[in-house]
Parts: structure tokens; sequence; C-alpha cells
């Protein structure tokens, strides 16, 4: 019997909920040593660390035997130069997690003013986002704030959560703050989350929990020469932007790209708004993480799309905390996804000619 994981749906969406609620108020209030640097020269916030611990705090609660691969770890609040950022981060955390329930919400997912957590308790539940993931059993992969970049300059980014089970992506929900939530009128409300299960579609709901609109089923529309084009990074060091032009150039595209930080490029391929997610890698040797494509996946698979990486090979999400090697990701509806792998391969062939 195939399951259709409702119950992990429910908490998904409200532990995207409230982290994407947490991230939105952190943004105007952020101040200069409430962002670090990483390893890797990326950034991560306050908002980062504590929408980590919100979601795995739902999580755990929710399923205590599940694990999870987050992209965060408690690091830098352990050591003593990072109290500043600890105490920040755990007033934010509480402020969240005790504020009061809002329907469809239980005291047994961790919320509600009984529930404030001590500051090793917050940061042992960000580290419980530190799961290798593989090949067989179920695990989560969360990305608290997917495209932070993007979220400083108070542009796109997106909470992402996604379920694998055996590999295979379940369940994803994407939260996105900032983004419209009608394409026809970009300057109107913004704020919406993006829901897909295996089987079951892929549909837009409000991001407030009070808004009581019905879920918009997605399908991504079939596209013409004149109206399609592509999706990509704003940030050069993240994909071959360069590269893109030339496929765009081969398929006959004239409509300029839209660039766009984060998932919220797979959410607006869901809904028509772009007809082909496109990124190629700019060959530093960066491995793609499981929780910038899962959920992304698993939505554009039940929008009718096809989603694979530049040689037409699925993703695979049973690798660990990344998607192997890194062949560059291609996804788009049905039809036209076998006219961009042909047009990449000969962008390729080219190259190397
Ligand atoms: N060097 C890199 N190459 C590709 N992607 C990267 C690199 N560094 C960070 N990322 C991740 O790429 C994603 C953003 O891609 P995009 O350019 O499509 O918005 C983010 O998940 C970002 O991580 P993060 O979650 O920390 O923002
Ligand atoms: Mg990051
Ligand atoms: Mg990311
Ligand atoms: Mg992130």
């Amino acid at each position: 019997m195939s399951t259709t994981y409702e119950a992990e749906k429910q908490v998904a969406i409200a532990a995207v909920r409230r982290a994407s609620a947490l991230t939105a108020s952190v943004f105007n209030k952020l101040v200069k040593n409430e962002t670090l640097t990483k390893d890797d020269k990326s950034p991560v916030t306050v908002g980062d660390f504590s929408a980590q611990a919100v979601v795995n705090t739902m999580l755990l609660r929710a399923f205590p035997e599940d694990n999870i691969v987050g992209e965060e770890d408690a690091a830098d609040m352990r050591v003593e130069s990072g109290k500043l950022l600890r105490n920040r981060i755990v007033e934010l955390v509480n402020e969240t997690i005790t504020a009061p329930l809002q329907a469809g919400e239980t005291e047994a997912w961790g919320l509600g003013p009984d529930y404030a957590q001590t500051p090793e308790q917050i940061m042992d539940i960000i580290d419980r986002g530190n799961y290798n993931g593989g090949s067989t059993g179920r695990f989560w992969t969360l990305d608290p704030i997917d495209g932070t970049k993007g979220f400083l300059r108070g542009e796109q980014y997106a909470v992402c959560l996604a379920l694998i089970v055996d590999s295979q992506v379940q369940l994803g929900v994407m939260g996105c703050p900032n983004l419209p939530v009608s394409v026809s009128n970009p300057s109107g409300p913004r704020g919406c989350i993006f829901v897909a299960s295996r089987g079951q579609g892929a549909w837009q709901i409000p991001l407030d929990a009070s808004d009581s609109s019905a879920p918009i089923p997605l399908t991504i529309p079939t596209f013409t020469k004149d109206t399609l084009n592509l999706l990509e990074s704003v940030e050069k060091a993240h994909a071959k932007l360069s590269f893109n032009d030339r496929v765009a150039e081969l398929l006959g595209i004239t409509k300029a790209p839209t660039r766009m930080d984060s998932q919220a490029k797979y959410c607006s391929l869901a809904r028509g708004d772009g007809g082909v997610y496109l990124r190629m890698p700019v060959g530093s040797g960066y491995k793609e993480k499981i929780w910038d494509h899962a959920p992304g996946a698993v939505l554009v698979e039940e929008a009718g799309g096809v989603i694979t990486d530049s040689r037409g090979e699925p993703l695979n999400f049973g690798l660990g905390r990344t998607l192997g090697e890194n062949f560059g990701v291609i996804a788009a509806g049905k039809n036209v996804h076998a006219h961009v792998l042909e047009a990449v391969k000969k962008a390729k062939e080219e190259e190397t000619s």
C-alpha cells in the first residue's frame, strides 16, 4: 500500500510556516554581528540557525525516531565568541515556539507558552541536523534559509524541507515569504507556501495560516519559443550563466532570463512563471547539497515536469549530504525538457571542440 504521508505533511507545513515568519521578522532587525561567514565563504545569519532550531524542534517532537540532514550546525554558538549570537538565537527561537497555537497546530509539536527551551537544548536541537543521509531509510532534509544572499538583499529566499524515504523524495514543503502570491500581480501581496507529495500533486497555499484561501493546484503549462525563458541564479559563483546564454540561443529563446535566488526558482517553474530551471556547475568543485534540490524536485515532478542532471540522469538523493559529482540540473515541463537536454549536450560539445 502506498502511503500519502498526510501527518508528515501537516507538521512540515506548520514548521515551514513558523520558521518563515521568524525569518521575515528577523530581516528588518538584523544587525552587523548577526551574520557570519562560513568556511566555504557563504553567509549564515541568526535567521538560518533559529529557523533550523524551530523546524527541528517540531519534527523531532512529532517524529522522534526520524533523522534530519540540515544545512547548519551550532558550532559557532558553542564558543565563547558566539555568546551574543547564541543569546539572540535563543530569544528568536523561544519567541517563535512559545507563540500561541494556530489552527491545526498542537502542543505535541513542542509549541505554546510552556515550551521555551534552554540555550543548551537549542544548540543540541540545531545539531540534530547532523545526519549524513544515505540510500536507505527515512530522513528529512532542511535548508532553513535557502538563498541566504537573496535574504540579505531583501529578495527571494525559501525555507525548504523535504522527506526522503529510500532515496526517493516523498514530500516537499517550501515557504517563500517574498514571493508574490499571484504571478499576474507581481507588486501585490507576498508570501506563499509550495507543497508537493508524491502521487498527490503540487499545490500553492497561503503563508499566512489565518488566510483561508483554497489551495491552488499547480501544473506546468505548455510554452512556445516566444513565451519560454530560463530561471537562473543571481550569483555568478553558483552557476555558469554564460553557458545558460548559449543554451537559450540554441533553443531560440528571445525572452530574457529570470534571475532569482533559492528554490523559489522551482516554485516559479511549477506555477508557469518561467519555463526552464538551468543550473550548470562553474567548475570550482562545489558539490550540490540535497537540501537545495529535494523539495524543488518533487514539486516540479508533481506539477508534471521532469528534473535530471545535465546528462539526463535522475538526481540521486541517496548518496549522503550531497548529490555527488556535480553535473548540473535541468528542470522543465515534459516536452521542453527533452529540447533543453539536447541543447545542453550541443553547448557542451561546442565547449570541448
Ligand atoms: N559555490 C556555490 N555553488 C553553487 N551553489 C552554492 C554555492 N555556494 C552556496 N551555494 C548554494 O546555492 C544555493 C543558492 O543558489 P541560487 O544561486 O540558485 O540561489 C544556496 O543553497 C546556496 O546556499 P545557501 O542555502 O547557503 O544560500
Ligand atoms: Mg548556506
Ligand atoms: Mg541552500
Ligand atoms: Mg541555507
